[in-house]
Order: C-alpha cells, then structure tokens, then sequence
C-alpha cells in the first residue's frame, strides 16, 4: 500500500469509533481530509445527526461542502473523539503536528476532546521526534526577535515560507517558524521552554495528548496509549 492507500485505509478503519449524536473534532491535512469524507459518507448512509467541529478553514470548508454540521468550539458543550493527522509520531505516541500550518487551532480542540486518534502512514513512525521540524506559531510583532532566541537555543529556526519572498501564515494571522529538534534531549523541558517565550502561541510538540494512533498498513496496526491508573 503507498502512502495515500495507508491513509485511506486508517481513515475508513476510524470510522469504527465514531456513533451517531457524537461531537467529532476534525483535523486538518490530507489524511484528515481522508477522514472528514468518509465520515459525510457514512453520516448521509444512517442519517446520523452529528456535530462537528474543526481545526482549519481547509477543514471546515471541506466539511460543509460534504454537508457536514460544523460548529464553533465555543458552541459545543464537549467534543467526543477528535481524528487528526501528524507528522511525525513515536513509541509513546508523542508526536508533531504543524505541517499544514493548523497546529494552534488543532491544539485547542485536541487538549478539549475527551479522545484523541491520530491517522499515519507507516512513514510518520519514528523511534525518536525530531526527523520533522518542529514548528513553532509566533506573532508578527517580534518575529525576529523570536527567531534571535531560538538561534541562541540552538533550534536552527527557519521562517517557513509561502514563496520564495512572502512567509507564511496560519488561519489566525501568526507566522510559523521552524526548528530542528535533532540536538534536543529533553522534549517536555523544551516544550515548557518555548511555552514562556513571549510571542511564541504554540508550538507542534503535542507530548501527552494522542490516545490511539491507527497506522494504515496491510494488516492495520493501532498503538494505544496505556490509562492512568
Ligand atoms: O498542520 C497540519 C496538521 O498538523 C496535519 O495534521 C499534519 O501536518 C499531517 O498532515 P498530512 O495528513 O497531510 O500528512
């Protein structure tokens, strides 16, 4: 199966967990895109009635013209189960999200669902975070200023670009700087570290969150994150 079939395949097998009346976070990129028509799909087949709530314009956008109900976060009493891609994940089922730019909003809907399922491909597995760049959400004002500290952290930061003169920006308006986590061997210090930064929203190191990954190989695979006891 090449990458897409993979993501395909996870998306239909999360499915599974979804049921009528529920509130479902919508994630943003390809194989979330993957999962948003499926699930207009099977919501048309059985005419359930289900509310959605999205981390993207891209996302909702997608949703509505499937005919899907989309709501405003602050509308929604709770969201159930929130399915979402990422770019990379490891063993513990840590990962970084931001490659499509969503990662604040899909932070917030991630941190307010009572689960959360991530979707992959076998290529996002990884031993250790830090073969994607890490992005990191910061203001305009400042920016630079923002990237100085992250040079003397020795992050190798880099504006990400929409071409090769204008930067990026995510659908709130920040800009996106990226950074190398190869050298770095404490990921919740450094997460705590870019946290106190003024100007910096959010970063993509999303530790602690994830409770099911569904890899979409042939035989599918799932990694669940073990319950506190
Ligand atoms: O900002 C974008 C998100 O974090 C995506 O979920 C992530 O980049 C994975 O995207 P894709 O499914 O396109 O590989």
């Amino acid at each position: 199966m090449n990458q897409n079939e993979q993501k395909q395949h996870a998306a239909q097998v999360a499915l599974a967990r979804i049921q009528d009346h529920m509130t479902v976070g919508l994630g943003t990129g390809s194989t979330a895109a993957y999962f948003i028509k499926a699930l207009s799909k099977r919501v048309h087949e059985e005419d359930w009635q289900l509310t959605t709530v999205a981390t993207s314009k891209e996302s909702a956008e997608l949703a509505r013209s499937l005919g899907l109900r989309v709501q405003d976060i602050d509308d929604v009493a709770a969201i159930d189960v929130t399915v979402d891609g990422a770019d990379e994940v490891d063993p513990n089922l840590d990962g970084i999200k931001g490659g499509g730019a969503a990662l604040l909003f899909e932070k917030v809907v991630a941190l307010r669902s009572k689960k959360n399922i991530w979707l992959v491909d076998e290529s996002k597995l990884s031993p250790r975070l830090g073969s994607f760049l890490l992005p990191i959400e910061v203001i305009e004002f400042g920016a630079q200023q923002v990237y100085r500290t992250l040079v003397h952290m020795n992050l190798h930061p880099r504006f990400r670009m929409k071409n090769e003169e204008e930067r990026r920006y995510t659908d709130s308006g920040h800009q996106i700087i990226d950074v190398d986590l190869s050298q770095q061997n404490d990921l919740p210090a450094l997460a705590r570290q870019l946290k106190a930064i003024t100007g910096v929203v959010e970063h993509g190191l999303f530790l602690g969150i994830c409770d099911e990954v569904i890899i979409g190989s042939q035989p599918i695979k799932t990694l669940t994150r073990p319950r506190e006891a």
